[in-house]
């Protein structure tokens, strides 16, 4: 579980963070959604500890990582699994080298170990044949597969992942929105992922977050997000025409099911 409290970070005069408070739980989705600009990746990098917050805390299952120890933050930071926007592969290393890499950084696994756990990481994510191929060689999905080999190979109890479906067409995305989940619940990893896709809020959203100008306004399961009072989050899920059609649809059923009810005599 990672908590976070009263988190402000302001670059310049520009105040980007705004007093942001949240628990994500392991095992769960937690998203952080938002428009551009709107401090999630501040926010993400807050907590991995690549930007400084001004003020707040952060603490890893009950340890605090905003200014502890370097070697405590180290030690925290190792159990931490990115995946990046862009896959962010080396694009000099093959499949089986992308994977090995962080285990060879930060992990005293020898080389037979290693071997074992690329092998068992590329399986776990549908790759198992692809090992000799090289970046250029993958598609989008393959190479976001291969982002969650590499971020879960050294046995990460967090899993932050930035935009992972960003660039993927719809039925991929799908597939990575479902693998991340199920990596998440079979190795009850506390996962954070940065969004602005409505499709993987409302099928995959356990914990959602909603920031606005760098402030949180609304959090919850995504069961209730369609319902909202909060006009900035209305105004962001109802912007996609798809949204507001699904919400028009959503209110005739409604409408056509109060009628029944009422010729039933039930109300
Ligand atoms: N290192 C920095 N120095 C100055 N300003 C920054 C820095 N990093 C981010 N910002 C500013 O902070 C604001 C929030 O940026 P952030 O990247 O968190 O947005 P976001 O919600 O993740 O947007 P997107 O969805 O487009 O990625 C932006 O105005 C950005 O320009």
């Amino acid at each position: 579980m990672i908590e976070i409290h009263n988190i402000h970070k302001t670059f310049g005069d520009k105040k980007v963070l705004d007093g942001i408070d949240g628990v994500f739980e392991s095992g769960k989705m937690n998203m952080l959604l938002g428009a551009s600009g709107t401090g999630k990746s501040v926010l993400l990098k807050c907590i991995v500890g690549l930007v400084k917050p001004d003020l707040g805390s952060i603490t890893y299952d009950g340890r605090i990582f905003t200014n502890n120890k370097l070697d405590i933050r180290q030690e925290i930071r190792r159990k931490i699994g990115m995946l990046f926007q862009g896959s962010a592969l080396f694009d000099s290393m093959n499949v089986n080298e992308n994977v090995e890499f962080p285990l060879t950084m930060l992990t005293d696994m020898n080389r037979t170990e290693r071997k074992k756990r690329v092998e068992f990481c590329l399986q776990r994510v549908g790759l198992e044949n692809a090992g000799n191929l090289m970046p250029s060689e993958l598609s989008g999905g393959m190479k976001k597969r291969v982002g969650i080999a590499r971020a879960i190979a050294p046995h990460c109890t967090y899993l932050f992942c930035d935009e992972p479906n960003s660039g993927l067409d719809p039925l991929t995305a799908i597939t990575i929105d479902e693998l991340i989940k199920e990596i998440t619940e079979e190795y009850d990893i506390t996962t954070i992922v940065v969004t602005h896709d409505m499709n993987s809020v409302l099928e995959y959203g356990d914990n959602v977050m909603f920031l606005y100008k760098g402030k949180k306004l609304w959090e919850g399961h995504s069961s209730g997000i369609m319902d909202t009072r909060v006009k900035e989050l209305n105004d962001f899920i109802f912007s996609n025409r798809l949204m507001r059609d699904a919400k028009k649809i959503e209110q005739i059923e409604e409408n056509e099911q109060r009628d029944e009810d009422i010729r039933n005599g039930e109300v």
